[in-house]
């Protein structure tokens, strides 16, 4: 049977008197691609925020690895955020005051690898995304894309067990992204990652094996992608 990496059960939250979830029942399992479609301000992000451990529901569970995250302290879900799962957001969110190869090796050196490994296997990603070149550089010193591509490097250095990304392509041209969802089709084939994808686009959504539609706080649909 498929190992499931990362499920949310009957998911509820409120913000204020605004439910903005309403009862989302998803589930990926280890190797899929996932895309979240849906209207703005259906709560796509805030599915996200939710399922990886940022925000708390108000009612519901989330399970990764079949093991429950978010009746779990501060600390044990920060912990599991930095060793399980990667991030990818619209725009890089890389720490400036580092070059582009430090900003990569982060996960690693921040769960105790040692330097000279961490930087090779940062090398290694990056390389695998088509920026090591660019490794020893700031962030002030790089393209969108490049910087952008440094993220997906990082949010894959760890081999995490689930990668959620938020319009990952949003700001760059198509060329770049497509590098950019064909790094995450590949870290999900190879090493079993699951990838979940908030996207408006049915172009980012094609790479998907399936695609979960979302309608004011609810899943509406799932389908194979096109
Ligand atoms: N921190 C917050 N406090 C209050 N309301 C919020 C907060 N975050 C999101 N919302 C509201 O929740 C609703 C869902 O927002 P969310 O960002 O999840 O939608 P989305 O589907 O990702 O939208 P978009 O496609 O535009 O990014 C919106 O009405 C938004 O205004």
């Amino acid at each position: 049977m498929t190992r499931v990496a990362l499920a949310g059960h009957d998911l509820r939250l409120s913000f204020g008197p605004t439910p903005v979830l309403r009862g989302v029942d998803v589930s990926l399992a280890a190797g899929e691609v996932v895309a979240v479609m849906g209207p703005s301000g259906s709560g796509k992000s805030t599915l996200l925020h939710v399922l990886a451990g940022l925000l708390r529901p108000d009612a519901g569970a989330v399970e990764l690895d079949g093991q429950r995250i978010d009746d779990r302290s501060d600390a044990v879900r920060s912990d599991l955020r930095l060793r399980r799962l990667g991030f990818v957001f619209q725009f890089g969110d890389l720490v400036p005051e580092l070059t582009v190869v430090e900003n990569v090796e982060l996960p690693l050196r921040l769960t105790g690898v040692a330097r000279g490994p961490a930087r090779a296997r940062a090398l290694e990603a990056l390389d695998g995304l088509g920026v090591a070149d660019v490794g020893g550089k700031r962030l002030s010193e790089v393209s969108g894309g490049q910087a952008q591509r440094a993220a997906v490097a990082r949010a894959l250095v760890h081999r995490p067990a689930v990668v959620l990304a938020d319009e990952p392509t949003g700001a760059l041209d198509t060329v770049t992204g497509e590098l950019v969802l064909e790094a995450l089709v590949t870290a999900a084939t190879t090493t079993g990652t699951a990838v979940l994808l908030v996207t408006h686009e049915p172009r980012v959504a094609s790479w998907a094996g399936r695609e979960i539609q979302i309608r004011d706080g609810r899943v509406a649909g799932t389908v194979p992608s096109r």
